[in-house]
């Protein structure tokens, strides 16, 4: 779940991208790129680390242009080096440049197609390269000089049955305009937005709506599975239904936790499908425990708030700030390694023994993935002088790997792995345990759009839309990327590695 940001405006472009990038920031910590287009020349400028840190001035001064696309990452495939931080650039044809977010579930068998039978090099291990090849080898197979829109829409067509898996992808075709596409399930978000000012309309595509919100653009609509959106260098707004059949499945971990509250994914604002879930979980605890004796609820910040201000509202007990967040530590489930996860969560949260000491705590989170939050804070709650500690998670045990821009690319890794709500409330040391049900999760996401049928819940049920995520392919993927993997390549990579067109 990495951010993607596009934008062809009447004016530069640089400042609004990055102000852009620092609203997405949720979505991917590891590394940043903005790449912008002036008059045939392109300017690059990525690197490992948050935005903040990867643009000082010296770079915002070369990022000249009235267009350009950037990308935060939070790597799902290849390796955390700053030479897969995105955008990607491919100089043929025309030179187009690509930022990604989602993964592709045939990368490794289209790096070898592109090889063999399209004469094309992938230099990295990213899926998001492969991609770019992909739509550049078809934009290219067009022979055209300047390409209409129906040129790209075509294209797009090509990449969506090439392409398996998540991907809601921004592109820059130099000399002609931004192109904004999402896979035929519409697995991650992405939406668009216009600003008007004197000199015309100025277009914006991104991941989440809060971005537009931020940078004074209104929200058109999301771009629908399958659909592409090319907004021309001279500001026309193009857009088409691309793939022959579509089936809407937005992954419903962008609610729980993935998108930021105040953005509108597919539809739905993201701050009430929490507050719904909330209400779904209270009704489950007064059915399945009505002598609650809970004396307070305490959220496990930051996204579990919204959920656990609802809950305790439901059950008439009240919500208390027992955990104090340090706001310079990022989101600890987004970071590359179970060390360092272990070792942000103390870092980031600090009990306020006051609210603990003798009480009945009900702590609220989210979710529970790995199980590094919940241990760790139980462990603190009792520290802290609770007399009880209650555990109460907004999504359902997660289960099974997710294949589609989450990394949680190994099943044995999970907390919930091969245990039952019994064993998962012993190995994070709770009193008791509540889970929502799968069924009250959808609901409380498909309450906010009745246009929703579907919704991606394979960490949850282990039910993967796009049929071809065999056994085989997540054994391999489970050894390519578990921890102890990452950890090895980590040491073995040069994480200085620099592109060739990347400013220094
Ligand atoms: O079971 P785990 O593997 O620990 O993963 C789940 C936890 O990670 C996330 O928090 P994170 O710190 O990433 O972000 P937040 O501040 O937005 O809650 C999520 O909100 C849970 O708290
Ligand atoms: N989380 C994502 O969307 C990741 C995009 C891409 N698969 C990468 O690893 O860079
Ligand atoms: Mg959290």
């Amino acid at each position: 779940m990495c951010g993607v940001i596009g934008m062809v405006a009447n004016g530069a472009v640089n400042q609004e991208l990055y102000e852009g990038l620092t609203v997405l920031q949720h979505r991917g910590q590891d590394a940043a790129g903005i790449i912008t287009y002036d008059e045939g020349q392109l300017n690059l400028r990525k690197s490992n680390g948050l935005v903040r840190d990867v643009f000082r001035t010296r770079h915002m001064l070369r990022l000249t242009g009235n267009m350009g696309i950037g990308h935060v990452r939070y790597p799902t495939a290849g390796c955390e080096s700053s030479a897969e931080a995105q955008p990607f650039y491919v100089n043929s044809p025309y030179g187009i440049s690509l930022a990604h977010n989602g993964n592709l579930t045939n990368a490794e068998d289209l790096k070898e197609e592109l090889f063999r039978e399209d004469r094309r090099h992938i230099n990295t291990n990213s899926d998001s390269e492969v991609l770019l090849n992909v739509f550049a080898h078809e934009l290219g197979a067009k022979q055209k000089f300047r390409l209409e829109p129906e040129d790209i829409f075509d294209s797009v067509s090509a990449v969506h049955k090439r392409c398996h898996g998540a991907y809601s992808a921004v592109a820059m075709i130099n000399g002609h305009g931004i192109l904004a596409f999402r896979d035929p399930y519409g697995i991650r978000p992405l939406c668009f937005g216009k600003r008007a000012t004197e000199q015309g309309s100025d277009y914006i595509v991104a991941s989440e709506s809060v971005a537009m919100d931020m940078l004074g653009f209104e929200l058109i609509r999301e771009i629908a599975p399958g659909e592409a959106v090319f907004i021309s260098m001279d500001g026309e707004c193009f857009t088409q239904q691309c793939a022959e059949s579509t089936i809407s499945s937005p992954c419903v971990f962008e609610y729980v936790y993935l998108s930021r509250p105040d953005s509108i994914v597919d539809g739905v604002a993201v701050h009430k499908a929490r507050l719904r879930m909330g209400e779904r979980l209270a009704a489950k605890i007064r059915t399945a425990w009505p002598d609650t004796d809970i004396d307070v609820i305490i959220p496990i910040p930051d996204t579990s708030r919204t959920v656990a201000m609802q809950l305790a509202y439901e059950l008439g007990v009240e919500c208390r700030e027992g955990f104090i967040k340090n706001r310079y530590v990022g989101r600890t489930f987004i970071m590359p390694g179970q060390k360092a996860r272990k070792k942000s969560v103390r870092q980031k949260l600090n009990p306020i023994p006051l609210e603990f000491e003798g009480k009945k705590v009900m702590l609220v989170d989210d979710s529970v993935v790995r199980g590094t939050t919940s241990q760790q804070l139980v462990q603190l709650a009792r520290e802290s002088g609770a007399q009880q500690v209650y555990f109460a998670s907004a999504a359902p045990p997660v289960r099974y790997p997710n294949v589609y821009g989450i990394d949680m690319p190994n099943a044995t890794e999970l907390l919930a792995y091969d245990r039952d709500e019994e064993q998962i409330t012993a190995a994070i040391g709770a009193d008791r345990m509540v889970y929502q049900d799968i069924e009250d999760l959808r609901a409380a996401v498909m309450a906010g759009n009745d246009q929703l049928t579907r919704l991606d819940c394979s960490c949850f049920d282990g039910e993967y839309i796009t049929g071809d995520v065999s056994e085989e392919f997540l054994y391999g993927l489970s050894v390519a990327r578990c921890d102890a993997a990452k950890e090895k390549s980590r040491h073995e990579e040069n994480l200085e590695t620099v592109d060739v067109h990347n400013h220094d």
